[in-house]
């Protein structure tokens, strides 16, 4: 058997060498020959006579907006007199809209908003801008470079709570209809504006009833677009364009109660174990955990492959072969925080209570682990996993809230949606990319699940890695170029939808 040695050696060296040549071949072919998604429509420039300029009378729209301290602290907890100053306030401010026999302005939920501006055709189906009226509270105050509700312009920015979260969105979209009515444009097909109230505390009172609204109507929408992903400018690895990233799925949220009950009593005669000792060792463990990467099995996948050809030469062999480097990706995305929420399901340990006084042992202790579940798992396997990495039976868990990852909505050259999408990105921001992938966080949108099939989640404006930390953080703040593209972007979106939506089905082509 031994002779035979040399024998099998050289044909398993044989063998690896064949497979290695192979793979490389395919490799090399896939690298070289990867099909771009990319297109480039006719450029929005600022001399265009439609151009929409940020001059000085929608900037103070936009600065007076943001010092309304709408602030929601949790569900059902806000400041109600702020947002009734501020819907009073959009009222006065867009004097064309609510002028206009055109649109129908409705309150719904006391605080939020919904408005209807009929288009002429009334054989398209009409589509959504979503926002929100709603911020976050502000924290440390005083390291704020700008008083934090002041609307502040300093250097090219406006500051302040909400600039980019998403007051942005809801004045630019106003602006952008604003614009298009007082030039005595009717849109062809009829488009709703809807901005929830309390969509930071997960819309339950806002956009949930504007939902349940347009569902008791029998409303259905061709296209939903909500705040989102951002035109990404180095953020993307490999990537050195900047790259529109349009969600076009959110990850699902399980919120788990972690509870343990154990002796009380006197801090003077402690028992071996404590309540807050063995949740502490149980919520280590579920940090020195995470979940499982899914990378490559979704979204995100397509995220790297619609911009491959775009990319530098290693990572461009990598993203044209995730079949066989997906591994390798995956550990790059899991060096970050923000790329990793990309590759998995996220642990995020966001309360940790227990104890009443220095000299009493805590008879219960209980934390929250915040879970963003990848789309391409369920809220049940990541209760299961918590359970087997915590393995204690003293640690009880409770489901405080649940939602699933969101539908996939439709993307690619097959689809008019994200067509219309991409083809009114570059034209506003003709430079960047444009790349499906999914939202890490969650918007209002998951109250629209069932009023259309096409739920986009993309924020106009160019964000680069230093400004990721001012989402909720401290110095939120919005170039003034940047709120100039928001309202040319949905200016331009209004102008696309009105044309046909081509779907091409089996070799022709219907109408949306
Ligand atoms: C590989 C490329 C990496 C690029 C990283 C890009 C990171 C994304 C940048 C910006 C994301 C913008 C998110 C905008 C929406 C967030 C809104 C929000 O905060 N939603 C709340 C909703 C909620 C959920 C549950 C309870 C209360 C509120 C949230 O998700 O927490
Ligand atoms: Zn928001
Ligand atoms: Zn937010």
């Amino acid at each position: 058997m031994w002779t035979n040695l040399p024998r099998v050696l050289t044909l398993v060296v044989r063998g690896f060498a064949l497979t290695l040549a192979v793979l490389t071949t395919v490799v090399v072919i896939r690298t070289l020959t990867f099909p771009s998604y990319q297109t480039s429509p006719p450029e929005c420039k600022t001399t265009d006579p439609d151009f929409i300029p940020a001059d000085e009378e929608r900037l103070a729209r936009f600065t007076s907006a943001i010092q309304f301290q709408t602030v929601s602290y949790e569900r059902g907890v806000g400041t109600p007199q702020e947002l009734l100053k501020f819907v009073r306030f959009i009222q006065e401010s867009f004097p064309t809209i609510h002028s206009s026999p055109l649109v129908r302005r409705e309150v719904v939920g006391n605080y939020s908003l919904l408005y209807r501006v009929e288009g002429s055709d009334g054989s398209l189906e009409p589509y959504m801008l979503a926002s929100h009226l709603d911020v976050v509270p502000i924290t440390q105050e005083a390291s704020w470079e700008a008083p934090p509700f002041s609307g502040q312009v300093r250097d090219g920015y406006i500051y302040g709570r909400g600039t980019i979260d998403a007051k942005h969105s809801l004045m630019g979209s106003l602006e952008a209809v604003e614009f298009l009515l007082s030039r005595g444009h009717q849109p062809k097909r009829t488009l709703y504006l809807a901005f929830g109230h309390d969509e930071e505390t997960g819309g339950h009172f806002g956009a949930k009833v504007i939902g349940d609204v347009l569902t008791e109507r029998g409303e259905k929408i061709a296209f939903i677009l909500d705040e989102g992903t951002p035109v990404g400018d180095g953020l993307m690895p490999g990537v050195s364009k900047p790259v529109a990233m349009v969600s076009v799925s959110e990850k699902g949220i399980v919120d788990v109660k972690l509870k343990v009950q154990a002796e009380g009593g006197h801090g003077s005669m402690p028992a071996r174990k404590s309540a807050i000792g063995i949740l502490a060792r149980a919520v280590q463990k579920l940090e020195d955990n995470p979940h499982p990467s899914m990378f490559g099995t979704g979204p995100e996948a397509r995220m790297l492959e619609y911009v491959a050809t775009e990319m530098t030469l290693p990572y461009r062999m990598l993203a044209s072969n995730l079949w066989l480097f997906s591994p390798l990706v995956a550990w790059v995305y899991a060096k970050k925080p923000q790329t990793n929420a990309f590759a998995r399901t996220t642990t995020a340990l966001t309360s940790f209570t227990a104890g009443v006084k220095d000299n009493v042992i805590a008879p219960e202790a209980e934390a929250v682990v915040d879970h963003r579940i990848h789309p391409m798992q369920t809220v049940e396997e990541v209760l299961e996993f918590d359970r087997k990495v915590i393995d204690d039976a003293r640690v009880m868990l409770e489901v405080k809230g649940s939602l699933p990852p969101s539908p996939v909505s439709p993307h690619g050259k097959d689809s008019p949606t994200y067509t219309v999408l991409q083809e009114t990105i570059q034209q506003i921001f003709p430079d960047a990319l444009v790349t499906p992938t999914f939202m890490v966080a969650n918007t209002d949108t998951r109250h629209y699940w069932n009023l259309s099939s096409a739920i986009y989640r993309f924020n106009p404006y160019v964000m680069t890695p230093s400004d990721l930390p001012r989402f909720h953080g401290l110095n939120e703040r919005i170039s003034v170029r940047n709120y100039e593209r928001v309202m040319n972007f949905y200016y331009h979106l209004i102008v696309n939808m009105d044309k046909p939506l081509e779907v091409k089905r089996h070799g022709h082509e219907d109408e949306l």
